[in-house]
């Protein structure tokens, strides 16, 4: 103990010093990196005196000039002219903030070089130096050389040399903008944009000039309206006209159904026709409502603007028709807006007699006739009369009437820019975009310098050489592999040596030894090679610190992945809790439970976001997981009706995971209808937003369900099994996953239905070896040194391995930096459960704890069906002589007892116990023989 303790002492002091020095490190950074800034920035605008004051120009003894203006004195001037004049002219900025920012990176234990905020500010540096240099020059003389300092001249005069100012400007284009690219990506869509902005003012700017000269008339610029909507939130219908000269007046007018505009009857003085072919064939739609036939006049574009003001802002324009125009609006000059306007227009189909010189409009043209959306198409004809094509407009041939105002009021419906439109997958993460995973800096480093060295190595090999010996075992070879607790002496003996005789002397090599935990592997899995494990005299600690922070945690991609501790090969041994998929964890009292159950849930916290991952937490001891009460609203769920997150009450835990079956039936029926399999399907369908939440659908977290002292809990509420049960067989596709401990690994606890649905068991130290077999169905647990010494058997599979120490004022502090983050505004919602709401599961509970009367031959059965794998109604007819019913009845005894399956349609039923020591034990529980 005090070893230990001297130990933990020693790391802490050498890491306290690693930390000083890094502390004092950045901050010299930091400050020497403030105050360069300062420099330059004053040295903007002191340059002048100061290079004079440093190069002594104007005075007698340079180095005692006192009239430096810049405020940092002699070294800032200094450096602020190294960084500026004579290298980066203005953007020598740049450097103290580098050297800032990598100050603070240190403070921050953030990597220092290569970072992303480091490269970018160097390349702004250098593209803005090389800009400067290469526009100006040396011109203006700032800072005694140009904008772009010494270097940036230079290089600039290179480029310009080599690829000429045009080469220059492409080079530096192409610079800027991929380095606004490595510096945000979404600079990619600003760039995006403005060459949109640029192709399509360059289209108008066309447009313009075709219709100014009149010989480029031909050049009819027309622009579709799909992009007039795209570039803005345009006017859905009334946005584009048409005006053509047609032939005289047709009296038919066709009307556009889907417009919704009103034009009275009066309007009919009109003489407007609609060419209802024109207006399909062409993208552009014809424009005024009602139109008068026009007398020999020449109505133009300014009379015509003159007298039909409307605003580009208001989206409901009012055109008065009919209504008699003041006589001065006739003659009124161009609104000033007219000239930028023009760019709006898309279509203009000019007329010979068109007059730009803005003539009257005749007295006999009815005033106002000519309304029309101003702002849309101010162009109208003039010598001709026109055809107008104005939807809805009910333009029926007739006399102009005269005082009727005809209002109409166009709604213009925005649209939204076709690329603003957002196409982008689901971020479940995105209600807590700002959390952060706690740091690794919370966690302890037990650094530890405690080797086993060659001596104790030699000794084992010697007297484990001299053990077999004396028992007429001769060795080959011995190879040792020292891990963090055990060291692992792998023998090949030599040839002709049976496996098992070395098997059977483990006591006497143990004894010889005089070590405890001995633990002989015979053969080695996959090597044909005799282990013996033997314990360090002193053993390292595994930090939780060292196995988060190592490379397979941190590359792990896993769903919930979790790493456990060391093996004896020194690696870190990671695995994925939902490939387990659930986790039965057990071992004496004292042997490190706890601290392995904290292990998990702390790998997984800093792996997950909130919203990925949720816990369960019951623990009838009360006191093991209160700590975690605090992250309630960040990753624990409960019921609604439930007032403590971390459930204590043994009842409650029953209704909780009474719960928690419904939320799995719940996820199932949701997956059956995404068509997905499992968790990882349905989500993927739901961030790629191919499912509807209007139709229920949801993110699913994981869920990860811990039961602290199992055996507590099924002693004082028997129902749990049911629950727990139905859990393990279902839920592991929906991505809920159990993890149950317990210090009794007695067969009333762990049943074989338990046993079979948890294929993934974690063995403490155990008092004796029936323990170990009913944890992992085999010895060696009982042959282990406790604090966190373990076996991890997985499928069969067994791995020894020391759990990573993870103490409660490190797991307060994770706790406390992730509580202290924004939350949601609950605990998840499980929904809720009442005996009332669900009395099929309490049902279920009392009957299986009822006592069952088994069949005479239910053992023999049970044990057939276990050593062959398989088993059906008709075989037990068969092989046993016995009639339909009573073989059905036995079947429905098998499945109730948890050792076969339940009938899936065709399908053979599954046989949940793999083994016969197992099966034995669950036929002792019943009280079967
Ligand atoms: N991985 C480990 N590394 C070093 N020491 C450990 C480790 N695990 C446990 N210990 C030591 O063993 C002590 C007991 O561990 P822990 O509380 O986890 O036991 P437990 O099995 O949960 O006991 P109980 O069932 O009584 O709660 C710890 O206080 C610690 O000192």
């Amino acid at each position: 103990m005090a070893s230990t303790q001297s130990k933990s002492a020693k790391a802490s002091a050498t890491r306290s010093d690693g930390e000083s020095a890094r502390w004092i490190f950045g901050l010299l950074l930091l400050f020497a990196g403030i105050f360069l800034v300062a420099s330059v920035v004053f040295y903007y605008f002191d340059w002048r005196g100061d290079y004079s004051a440093l190069h002594g120009i104007g005075s007698e003894n340079p180095n005692f000039d006192d009239s430096i203006d810049n405020p940092c004195g002699r070294l800032g001037a200094w450096t602020a002219e190294m960084l500026v004049g004579r290298s980066f002219g203005l953007f020598g900025i740049v450097v103290p903030i580098i050297v800032t920012m990598m100050g603070a990176r240190i403070l921050r234990r953030r990597p220092v070089l290569f970072h992303h905020s480091v490269l970018s500010s160097l390349l702004v540096l250098i593209l803005g130096s090389l800009t400067l240099g290469v526009a100006f020059d040396d011109g203006w003389g700032m800072f005694n050389s140009g904008w772009g300092g010494a270097c940036g001249i230079e290089m600039g005069r290179l480029l310009s040399g080599s690829i000429g100012m045009v080469g220059c400007f492409i080079v530096l284009l192409g610079g800027w903008i991929l380095t606004g690219v490595f510096i945000n990506r979404n600079f990619i869509n600003t760039v995006n944009r403005a060459g949109n902005v640029l192709v399509d003012k360059s289209g108008k700017l066309v447009g313009t000039v075709a219709q100014k000269v009149p010989s480029l008339q031909s050049l009819v610029v027309s622009r579709p309206r799909e992009e007039e909507d795209d570039e803005q939130a345009a006017p859905a219908e009334s946005g584009v006209r048409e005006v053509r000269p047609t032939p005289p007046p047709a009296p038919v007018a066709e009307e556009e159904p889907q417009r919704e505009r009103a034009v009275s009857p009066a309007a009919g003085g009109a003489q407007a026709a609609v060419a209802a072919d024109d207006e399909e064939d062409d993208p552009f739609v014809v424009h005024p409502v009602g139109v008068a036939p026009v007398s020999g006049g020449v109505q133009t574009v300014n009379d015509y603007y003159a007298r039909n003001r409307v605003t580009d802002d208001d989206p409901f324009e009012e055109h008065t028709l009919g209504a008699e125009e003041p006589e001065g609006a006739d003659a009124a000059p161009l609104p000033s807006r007219l000239a930028g306007e023009e760019d709006e227009f898309v279509e203009i189909d000019l007329s010979d007699g068109m007059d730009d010189t803005g003539g009257a409009v005749p007295a006999d043209t009815p005033a106002g006739a000519e309304d029309a959306d101003a702002e849309e198409n101010p162009f109208l004809d003039d010598d001709e009369p026109f055809t107008v094509k104005d939807a809805g407009a009910p333009a029926a041939a007739g006399d102009a009437p005269e005082g009727v105002v005809v209002t109409v009021e166009e709604h213009h419906d925005a649209l939204v820019d076709e690329h603003r439109i957002t196409t982008e997958a689901y971020d479940p993460l995105k209600d807590l975009v700002n959390y952060r995973r706690p740091s690794v800096a919370l966690l302890e480093d037990y650094l530890s310098d405690s080797e086993v060295t060659d001596e104790e190595i030699y000794e084992n090999k010697s007297r484990i050489e001299e053990t077999l010996k004396n028992f007429g075992i001769p060795i080959q070879r011995i190879k040792a592999t020292t891990g963090p607790t055990v060291t692992l002496y792998e023998i090949v003996q030599a040839q002709g040596v049976k496996i098992s005789r070395i098997q059977n002397l483990q006591n006497d090599i143990a004894q010889s030894l005089k070590a405890l935990g001995i633990r002989i592997i015979a053969p080695i899995p996959g090597k044909g090679t005799i282990g013996i494990e033997v314990p360090n005299r002193n053993k390292q600690i595994v930090s939780m610190y060292s196995a988060v922070r190592s490379m397979k945690f941190q590359e792990a991609k896993a769903e919930l992945p979790v790493v456990i501790g060391r093996t004896i090969q020194n690696e870190n041994y990671v695995f994925d809790l939902a490939k387990m998929p659930h986790l039965l964890v057990a071992g004496a009292t004292g042997q490190g439970k706890s601290v392995g159950l904290n292990a998990i849930i702390t790998s997984l916290l800093y792996k997950k976001h909130p919203a990925q991952l949720k816990f369960v937490m019951i623990d009838p001891k009360m006191v093991e997981f209160s700590l975690y009460a605090k992250i309630e609203r960040h990753f624990l769920a409960k019921m609604e009706s439930e007032e403590e997150a971390i459930i204590t009450d043994p009842r409650k835990a029953v209704y909780t995971l009474n719960s928690l079956c419904i939320e799995m039936e719940n996820r199932l029926s949701l997956c059956k209808d995404a068509g997905a399999r499992n968790i990882k399907e349905y989500n993927e369908k739901f961030t790629a937003r191919r499912l509807n939440p209007l139709k229920g659908h949801r993110y699913l977290p994981y869920i990860v369900v811990v039961v602290d002292e199992f055996a507590d809990l099924i002693m004082t509420a028997k129902e749990v099994e049911g629950p727990v049960m139905r859990l393990a067989q279902k839920a592991r596709a929906v991505g809920i996953h159990l993890i149950i401990a317990t210090q009794r690994p007695d067969v009333k606890v762990i049943t074989g239905g338990i046993k079979a649905n948890f294929p993934a068991r974690i063995a403490f130290r155990v008092m004796q070896m029936i323990d170990s077999r009913t944890i992992i169905d085999r010895p060696g647990a009982e042959q282990l040194i406790g604090r966190g010494d373990m076996l991890f058997s997985n499928n069969g599979e067994l791995t020894r391995i020391q759990c990573a120490l993870v103490d409660t004022p490190e797991v307060e502090r994770i706790v406390e930096y992730i509580s202290k983050q924004q939350s949601y505004t609950s605990a998840y919602n499980l929904p809720d459960y009442t005996p009332d709401s669900g009395g099929g599961e309490a049902a279920l509970g009392s009957e299986s704890s009822a006592p069952v009367k088994y069949d005479s031959k239910f053992a023999e059965i049970a044990r057939d069906a276990v050593s062959q794998g398989q088993i059906s109604t008709s075989m037990i007819q068969r092989n046993y002589e016995v009639g339909f019913n009573r073989a059905g009845r036995i079947m429905m005894q098998l499945e109730r007892a948890g050792i076969v399956g339940r009938q899936e349609g065709a399908k053979p039923r599954d046989i949940l116990y793999h083994d016969l020591p197992s099966l034995e034990a669950k036929l002792q529980e019943l009280g079967v023989f």
